[in-house]
């Protein structure tokens, strides 16, 4: 017998388990929402808020140093940490709680697990077990957790992880970071602009952000080797240990070694599956849980998931589109509704999810690169230009350096992805966003005029080196 009984169940208040919420109960169903921790999820309070709001910082030193005839003063690191608590509330969850309460929706705080068939049962701090029931559908949303690498004295010598750089209290003098992907590199400038003197990262690829084109890395190792940020490409940790003086010692595959204070692993997620209870859907847990296009798990009639739990994209924007998917699915599906409609599938993460990464420069990308699309058999014809030579980078800032890239599908005329690499690209890539996925034939892109002098005209000198 259940204690609760209603439509729809949310396990995990993220920006993917709110927007669930959100969609349910605004086409007119109940909701409970189970939270372990703070609603709002990892975004809030540990990942995207309080990374770019450290992050702000070193933009503006960027683009100050750019410009002839302004100062730049010493940065206050205090004041800094000061404005990332702010954006985070303090690590408090009340305004997110209200939101949730204003819905309606019931939050339920403790661990989900799913016990039954459309069954959660919800575990308080306090040892209160609340068993719900979902008329509808349950839904997955518990995000992703740290990977940690199987490295002799990792664990013993207590790293930091995301969490712990992104609440930093004291920056450590001396850093070192493991892995060369989005988080290493955000969070190795972020910290090495408040006082990181000495940062070190340690990566095992050829490139960092081994992911995107690989320019755009190529030009953020150069601005971090020029910023004084040490980068080891092609290398591998062995062994850590740390001294009794709270030195680490990162021991490498070619016999040198890293001193650090502190060694942040950022060496990607896996998902938060474990204790979830997923044995009752047949389901083991050791990867992400796969959904089909309606972000239901295949074989189930009732159980969904969606955000980074089912690892299509780890991205939040990502994660709530895939919840305004799932939540409108669920609607839809308990009328009786029609599913003929393009909002009710998931086909924004099969274009390639945009991405921004917020360094200096900043890397923005969309689509698929280069590699990608020659490797799925497109006929793929590329081009490039150096942003440096449009008018609108050239006045934001002396020795504007940037690139940009776009992959052009020849047979259909269209862009299959496109790379930007500088200072302030972060707001181009919604243009390459709509471009790619509407798959806007070139010859009508022509017609789109961006205004000058903006550094939008990349999208001109794009074209036009396509021989439009
Ligand atoms: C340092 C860092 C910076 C990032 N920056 C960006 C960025 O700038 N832009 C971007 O798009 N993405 C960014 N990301 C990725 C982004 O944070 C995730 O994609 C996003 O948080 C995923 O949302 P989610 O709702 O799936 O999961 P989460 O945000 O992880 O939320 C899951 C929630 O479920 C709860 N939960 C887990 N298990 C249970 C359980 N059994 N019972 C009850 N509750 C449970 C958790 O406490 C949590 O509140 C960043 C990630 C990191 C690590
Ligand atoms: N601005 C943003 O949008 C943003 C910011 C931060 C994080 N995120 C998301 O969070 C997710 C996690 O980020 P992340 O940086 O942890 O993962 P990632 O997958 O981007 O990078 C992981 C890095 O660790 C390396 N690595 C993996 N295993 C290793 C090992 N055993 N030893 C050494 N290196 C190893 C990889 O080669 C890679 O360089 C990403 O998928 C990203 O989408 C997004």
């Amino acid at each position: 017998m259940a204690d609760l009984e209603i439509d729809v169940v949310v396990v995990g208040a993220g920006p993917a388990g709110e927007n669930v919420v959100d969609r349910v109960v605004r086409a007119g169903l109940t909701c409970a929402v189970v939270e372990k921790h703070l609603a709002g999820g990892e975004c809030s309070y540990y990942a995207c808020i309080p990374s770019k709001a450290l992050l702000r910082p070193m933009d503006l030193i960027g683009e100050v140093s750019r410009v002839p005839g302004l100062e730049l003063g010493p940065v206050d690191a205090s004041a800094v940490l000061a404005r990332r608590d702010e954006a985070i509330s303090n690590l408090d969850d009340g305004g997110q709680v209200e939101w949730i309460n204003k819905l309606p929706a019931t939050l339920l705080r403790g661990n989900g697990r799913l016990t039954g068939e459309r069954e959660v049962t919800v575990t308080g701090a306090d040892g209160t077990v609340t068993v719900v029931r979902a008329r509808h559908a349950v839904v997955l949303a518990t995000g992703s957790v740290p990977v940690v690498p199987p490295i002799e004295g990792l664990a013993e010598a207590k790293p930091w992880f995301s969490r712990d750089a992104t609440t930093v209290r004291k920056v450590p003098g001396r850093l070192a970071v493991l892995g060369g992907g989005v988080v290493a590199c955000e969070m190795a400038q972020a910290l090495h602009s408040l006082g990181a003197n000495e940062t070190t990262l340690i990566v095992r690829g050829g490139q960092l952000l081994g992911r995107v084109e690989p320019f755009a890395g190529e030009l953020l190792a150069e601005a971090f080797s020029k910023s004084g940020i040490n980068v080891r490409l092609n290398i591998e940790a062995e062994r850590v240990e740390r001294a009794a003086d709270g030195t680490v010692t990162v021991h490498l595959s070619d016999g040198s070694i890293v001193e650090a204070d502190e060694l942040l692993v950022a060496t990607g997620r896996r998902p938060a599956t474990k204790d979830l209870g997923l044995d009752v859907v047949g389901l083991d847990g050791k990867g992400p849980v796969e959904v089909d296009d309606s972000m239901r798990v295949p074989g189930s009639e009732w159980l969904y998931a969606v955000g980074d739990i089912n690892g299509r994209n780890l991205l939040t924007h990502m994660g709530k589109y895939q919840a305004r998917v799932c939540g409108d699915v669920i609607a839809a599906r308990a009328k009786g509704e029609s599913e003929d409609r393009s909002a009710l599938r998931d086909t924004g993460d099969g274009y390639g999810a945009p991405q921004v990464v917020f360094t200096d420069p900043q890397v923005s990308a969309v689509g698929r690169t280069e590699t990608a699309a020659r490797d799925e058999g497109f006929d793929v014809r590329v081009v490039e230009y150096d942003m440096a030579n449009v008018s609108g980078a050239y006045l934001l800032g002396d020795g504007y350096k940037g690139r940009a890239k776009a992959v052009v599908d020849e047979r259909r005329k269209v862009l299959l992805g496109v790379t930007f690499a500088g200072p302030g690209v972060a707001e181009l890539v919604h243009a390459a966003t709509i471009a790619v996925t509407a798959e806007v034939p070139l010859d009508k892109l022509w017609h789109a005029v961006p205004s000058f002098p903006t550094v939008s005209e990349i999208w001109l000198r794009l074209l036009e080196e396509y021989g439009l």
